[in-house]
């Protein structure tokens, strides 16, 4: 006969990842608890809570009597996570840090470790997402052989595994997910795809996992958590004061910190102005900024990539005066507020 499949869940110590382990305990396979730290809490003033986090995803594990691991990978997110951000927004873009961390420690780092450290059949996170595999379709993964170099082979080609939008629209996490490789998505279960959030509580209430319950939601990027981005981005880059300026008449509206703190589209806070005023150009460096551009086809996440040039403004626009359309360069995304309609600096 053959044995429980072993699918190994990323806690976080949160509820979302908690009643994910809970309910693949459920459908009997045999569950493993890894909890990773990301981010050196000694860094921040002790502002982080990674240490709490762990001892929180420690006691999720010993209430649903499953092993517990936890692996470091700040050394990674500092390179290839944090590293980058902070080069790119120095590059006057602005990229989501969320997105590159699924990309390279969650479906990467985490993902390797399960599969050839603790032999996985599969992986496991709470995010809201699908994917167009069932879970016994998932198992059978395991052996597809990789392809060896640049290109794929017709397994892959004709075995696109898709990423598929949360059942509860608003908790959806595609967007983050956007760029996690096949190899991964193809062995990951998605256990909340099907499920709302309030149920999701729901069952943990019910399961005596009061303690994750109690727990605010992680909002915005993980490493900057409840403090202001501004303040925390001027503490790595240097401030480059300067000026808001109108498109229409050129008029000084204001002053900023930094043009590498805005993204283009977004909405700007200007200090007196109860106008909403978005971002059209930055000047520094002259276009080249990411905003949000993740591509779906219905509820299906297609993947994402850099805008490196907006289309024209809604004032360009009833000017007559023309730009070039959105250009996009597949492989990363940004962040920020979206553009509505008003006027646009
Ligand atoms: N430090 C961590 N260690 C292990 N897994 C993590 C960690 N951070 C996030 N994850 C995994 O990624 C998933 C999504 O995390 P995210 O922080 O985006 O969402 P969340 O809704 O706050 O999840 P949760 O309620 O489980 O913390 C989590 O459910 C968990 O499976």
């Amino acid at each position: 006969m053959q044995g429980a499949r072993h699918v190994v869940c990323a806690v976080s110590g949160g509820v979302d990842s908690a009643v994910a382990a809970l309910l693949l305990r459920r459908r009997g396979y045999q569950v493993t608890g890894v909890f990773m730290k990301n981010w050196d809490s000694l860094d921040e003033h002790g502002v982080c809570t990674a240490d709490k986090d762990c001892e929180d995803a420690y006691r999720v594990c010993q209430i649903l009597d499953i092993p517990f691991h936890q692996v470091s990978y700040v050394k990674e997110y500092w390179n290839d996570v944090f590293s980058d951000f902070l080069n790119e927004y120095e590059k006057g873009r602005t990229p989501n840090p969320d997105i590159v961390c699924n990309k390279h420690i969650k479906f990467s780092c985490f993902f390797n470790y399960a599969v050839d450290n603790l032999g996985a059949d599969a992986v496991a996170t709470g995010h809201y997402a699908r994917t167009s595999l069932e879970d016994e379709e998932v198992f059978q993964q395991k052996h597809v052989k990789r392809p060896e170099g640049l290109f794929r082979n017709r397994f892959e080609i004709r075995n696109v595994v898709k990423l598929l939008q949360a059942a509860d629209s608003f908790k959806d996490q595609t967007f983050f997910l956007s760029q996690v490789s096949q190899d991964a998505l193809r062995r990951t279960l998605f256990p909340l795809g099907g499920l709302t959030k309030d149920f999701v509580k729901k069952i943990a209430a019910e399961n005596r996992l009061h303690h994750v319950l109690q727990k605010k939601e992680s909002m915005g990027i993980c490493f900057v958590g409840k403090r202001n981005f501004e303040n925390f981005i001027l503490q790595y880059l240097q401030p480059r004061p300067g000026k808001f300026i109108s498109i229409e008449d050129n008029k000084v509206l204001g002053t900023h910190k930094g043009w590498f703190l805005y993204t283009l589209g977004q909405r700007a806070n200007i200090g007196g102005l109860r106008e909403p005023w978005y971002v059209v150009e930055k000047d520094g460096v002259r276009g080249d900024v990411l905003v949000f551009a993740v591509f779906y086809k219905g509820g299906e996440c297609l993947g994402s990539g850099k805008i490196l040039r907006l289309g024209p403004s809604a004032y360009t626009l009833q000017k007559g005066r023309s730009r070039p359309d959105v250009t996009v360069e597949g492989s990363s995304i940004g962040r920020g507020d979206s553009p509505g309609q008003g006027p646009t600096l």
